[in-house]
């Protein structure tokens, strides 16, 4: 890039607020499915969320009040709080429903649910990968985050334990 090119461009300071407050997370079973024959057995995790927004801040130094920005992501947390979850687009795993049960299907067995423990997400797996970007999309869609400041960035990373996560981004599009 030549200097003149360097100098026209403009160039725009992003500031970033994390946000990871011990509210921000949910105990939920599940079970991981490796393979199409292969799976762990239920169990659960205490799942913890973080969540990273990157923008412009304002004249008054501010990208909103972040306030906002938590009680969003505490109450997306709360959603998931206490539920078994299942994977809505698993390509091991079929789901169908039975009065008050929600059958899963896998690897030639049936897995009774009750209808009112379970949460089936539109996932491929309930894994720290897939709910990390669960969550970084229900909050782009829901629309709650973007009306608080106009962000450039948003990234969420979800925990199953210390020392493993997974973090999924979404960038506004140019
Ligand atoms: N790529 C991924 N691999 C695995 C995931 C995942 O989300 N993404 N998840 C699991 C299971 O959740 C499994 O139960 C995790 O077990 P583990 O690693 O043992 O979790 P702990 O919290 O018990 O951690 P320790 O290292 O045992 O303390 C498996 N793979």
């Amino acid at each position: 890039m030549t200097a003149s090119t360097a100098a026209e461009l403009t160039t725009v300071e992003l500031t970033t607020v994390e946000l990871f407050k011990d509210a921000m997370k949910f105990s939920a079973g599940h079970f991981t499915i490796f393979s199409e024959d292969r799976r762990e057995r239920m169990h659960g995790h205490n799942f913890a969320v973080q969540i990273s927004i990157t923008g412009e801040p304002d004249d008054n130094g501010m990208m909103g009040d972040y306030g906002q920005f938590k009680r969003i992501a505490i109450a997306l947390c709360d959603s998931l709080d206490e539920w078994f979850l299942l994977p809505g687009r698993s390509p091991h795993l079929t789901l169908r429903e039975d009065g008050e049960y929600v059958v899963a299907e896998f690897a030639g067995r049936a897995i009774p649910f009750l209808r009112s423990d379970v949460q089936v997400l539109p996932v491929r797996n309930i894994t720290v990968e897939e709910l990390a970007r669960y969550l970084c999309d229900r909050l782009i869609d829901e629309g709650k985050v973007l009306a608080v400041a106009p962000i450039h960035r948003l990234t969420v990373k979800v925990s199953s334990g210390p020392g493993q996560q997974a973090v999924a981004g979404w960038r506004r599009p140019v």
